[in-house]
């Protein structure tokens, strides 16, 4: 089944065409990455799904997008899209409060009664991103004095804390040493499990490691999905084969 389904969907900023017509499935409990030149429409993709690209202005879109088999383009209620389809963007963000109440800050801001205190929930979610460890006995100090792999881990359980059903990244990793990276990388492979991720990233050897399907974007428009291997081993267009072997060979 898939989580995520955009039908003869399009967008544009403007009168600029960004996504055209493009109609695609992304699985469930799955890690799938879009990789494709920059520019190509990913990030708008992403924030597509999670309905915060209509916040830019001149954002117009058409067509369809169901997430978990329900069309979200046209619920008013955006913060009800927003909770269950969470989003972690290229710089750590850490908000300016402690490491706990950055924990807790969606379940309050999304008015979650049973997850809004609570030491339990803030450790689970901690644990969940592998933090736990590292900051257990300074809960209650400023977030902002993590190093950037933290916050970027702390950044994901803030919205693990809400329970979403979809994970979207947006280059996560680009800020981080080789080290944090495969930490996070571990961590959306253990968490696929109750979750469907969506991660665009620009490191073709991270889509290769960590996603179960790959898409490959050009210009607003898919050319290719399919299961990771296959699209980097024997891709079936030439201009994925080419975005590939430009950055392989
Ligand atoms: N708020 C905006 N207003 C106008 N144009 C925008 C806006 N955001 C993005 N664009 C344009 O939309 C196009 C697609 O941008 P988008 O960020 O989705 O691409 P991308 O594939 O994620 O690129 P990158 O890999 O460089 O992050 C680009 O031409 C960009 O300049």
């Amino acid at each position: 089944m898939n989580a995520v389904e955009l039908i003869n969907f399009s967008t544009w900023y403007g009168s600029k065409n960004i996504l055209k017509n493009v109609n695609i499935g992304f699985s469930s409990d799955a890690i799938t990455a879009i990789m494709g030149p920059s520019g190509c429409g990913k990030t708008t993709m992403l924030r597509s799904i999670n309905r915060t690209a209509e916040m830019e202005t001149g954002f117009k879109w058409d067509g369809d997008i169901h997430v978990l088999g329900q069309s979200i383009n046209k619920v008013k209620n955006v913060a009800r899209v927003r909770r269950q389809v969470g989003m972690v963007y290229q710089t750590p963000v850490a908000l300016p409060m402690s490491i706990k109440e950055n924990v807790l800050f969606g379940p309050r801001y999304y008015g979650l009664k049973g997850r809004s205190h609570g030491d339990a929930i803030v450790e689970d979610c901690l644990r969940k991103v592998a933090l736990w460890d590292e900051v257990k006995d300074r809960l209650q100090q400023p977030a902002s004095k993590l190093s950037g792999g933290q916050k970027q881990r702390l950044a994901m359980a803030r919205v693990l804390a809400v329970e979403p059903r979809v994970l979207l990244l947006d280059e996560p990793c680009s800020s981080l040493d080789p080290a944090s990276t495969n930490l996070i990388e571990e961590l959306l492979k253990r968490l696929t499990k109750d979750l469907s991720i969506i991660i665009v990233t620009h490191n073709l050897f991270q889509a290769r490691r960590i996603a179960d399907e790959t898409v490959f974007l050009l210009e607003g428009q898919v050319v290719e999905k399919g299961h990771t291997g296959t699209i980097f081993t024997s891709p079936r267009h030439e201009k994925t084969r080419g975005f590939i072997s430009g950055l392989f060979g």
